[in-house]
C-alpha cells in the first residue's frame, strides 16, 4: 500500500521568495508524505535550496504557508523556529561537529534524555548505517561517505516527521554512491519519515524517489512517480530535466505528425505545427526506417552516440550496435509510443 492516499506528513501552497526583483521561489505547492521519498530534482539556480531552507526555517517566506502534522509551521507573518518544527536537516557538506565523537554527534540533538539512553540510541542509529564499531571515532576520520551516513542518522535520531537531503551525494565519488546510497535508504525508510530529497542529478532521482517534483525558474514544473515524469513530461523542459532529449519540428494532419525522420501517431494532437521530443535512447538504427546519413559518431561507454541527418534536420541517436562510419547511409526509426508531441507556437 501506499501512503498518496493518506494525509500529507508537510504541505507546501504558494512558497514565495524574492531576493530583490528576482523571484527565487514563485508559488510552489509540494506534498510530502510519510515513509516516502520525494526527489526535487531542477537545474543549478532554479530554487531548490531556498524551497528547502524555508521548509527547515532557515529562510522567511514572502508569500505562501507550510503546514505540518495539522499545524503552521510559517507563512508571510509568522514562522516557527527550526529547531520546534520537527524538521531534520542534512547538509551538502555534512556539517558534522569536529569537536564531538560520531557517537555524540549522533546524540546532540538528544539533550533532554538520560546520558546512558542517548549513548543507546546512538549507537542503535550507527548500527542502521553500519558504523556502531566508528562510534568513538572523531568525525575526521571518517571519510566522505561514512561522514554523510552519520549527519543522516543524526538528524532521524530526533524523529523528526519530515527529513531534507540537501544533494546528499554531491560530495561523493561514484563508486561510492550508489553504495552510500543503498545503505542512506535502508536508513530512511526505517525511519518512516516523509523526505524530501534535493538534487541534480536525473537518474539519481529516478532511482531514489518515490514522488519526483521538477523545478525549474522557483517553479514546480510537475509531479508524479518518476516513470510517469520521465515517460510522459509535461512540456520539453520538464523532459530535458530528466534526460538528453531532441526536439524535431513536426507538422500534424488527421492525427499523424510528420518529421523528417518518419510519421508519429498523434491522435489527440490539432492540426498544425508541433515540436515532437524524442530521447536519444529510443531511436533505432533500422532496415525499413527513413533514409539518413550519418554526419558524427561519438564514444559514449555503454552507448555510442550518432548524429544523423535528414532533410537539413539533425537527429542524435544512441545505439549499442556497432558503429557506422560517418558519411555513411543508413535508416532510422523513431519508436512511436515514446515519443511526446507538443504544441510550437
Ligand atoms: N541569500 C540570497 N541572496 C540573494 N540571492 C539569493 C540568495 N540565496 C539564493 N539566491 C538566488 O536565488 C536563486 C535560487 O538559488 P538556490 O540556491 O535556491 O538554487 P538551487 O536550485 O539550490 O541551486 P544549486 O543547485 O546551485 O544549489 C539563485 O538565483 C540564487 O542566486
Amino acid at each position: 500500500m501506499t501512503a498518496t492516499g493518506n494525509a500529507p506528513a508537510l504541505t507546501v501552497r504558494g512558497a514565495t521568495r524574492r531576493f530583490g526583483a528576482r523571484l527565487a521561489v514563485d508559488g510552489v505547492d509540494l506534498d510530502l508524505h510519510a515513509g516516502r521519498i520525494t526527489a526535487l530534482l531542477g537545474p543549478s539556480g532554479c530554487g531548490k535550496s531556498t524551497l528547502l531552507r524555508m521548509i527547515a526555517g532557515l529562510e522567511p517566506m514572502d508569500g505562501g504557508t507550510i503546514h505540518a502534522e495539522g499545524r503552521l509551521l510559517a507563512d508571510a507573518t509568522r514562522a516557527t523556529p527550526p529547531e520546534t518544527r520537527g524538521v531534520g536537516l542534512v547538509f551538502q557538506d555534512y556539517a558534522l561537529f569536529p569537536h564531538l565523537s560520531v557517537a555524540d554527534n549522533v546524540a546532540f540533538g538528544l539533550k533532554d534524555r538520560p546520558r546512558a539512553e542517548r549513548r543507546r540510541t546512538a549507537l542503535e542509529w550507527l548500527d542502521t548505517v553500519h558504523l556502531a564499531d566508528r562510534a568513538d571515532a572523531w568525525p575526521h576520520m571518517l571519510s566522505g561517505g561514512e561522514q554523510q551516513r552519520v549527519a543522516l542518522v543524526r538528524a532521524l535520531a530526533r524523529r523528526p516527521h519530515t527529513v531534507l537531503l540537501d544533494e546528499p551525494f554531491s560530495g561523493l565519488d561514484r563508486h561510492l554512491k550508489s553504495e552510500v546510497r543503498q545503505t542512506l535508504m535502508g536508513a530512511l525508510r526505517a525511519a518512516d519519515a516523509a523526505v524530501l530529497m534535493v538534487t541534480h542529478d536525473a537518474e539519481e532521482a529516478l532511482l531514489m524517489a518515490d514522488d519526483l517534483a521538477l523545478m525549474d525558474k522557483g517553479r514546480i514544473l510537475q509531479t508524479g512517480a518518476p516513470d510517469d515524469a520521465y515517460l510522459r513530461p509535461v512540456s520539453p523542459a520538464a523532459a530535458r530535466l530528466l534526460g538528453e532529449t531532441e526536439l524535431l519540428a513536426a507538422e500534424v494532419r488527421s492525427g499523424v505528425a510528420t518529421t523528417a525522420f518518419g510519421a508519429l501517431p498523434a491522435p489527440d494532437a490539432p492540426d498544425g505545427p508541433a515540436w515532437a521530443m524524442i530521447r536519444p535512447g529510443d531511436v533505432r538504427i533500422s532496415i525499413d526506417g527513413v533514409p539518413a546519413r550519418v554526419a558524427a559518431v561519438a564514444f559514449g561507454g555503454p552507448f555510442i552516440e550518432i548524429k544523423v541527418q535528414a532533410d537539413g534536420q539533425t537527429l542524435r541517436l544512441r545505439t549499442t550496435d556497432p558503429a557506422p562510419a560517418v558519411g555513411e547511409a543508413i535508416q532510422v526509426t523513431l519508436a512511436a509510443d515514446r515519443a511526446r508531441l507538443y504544441p510550437r507556437p
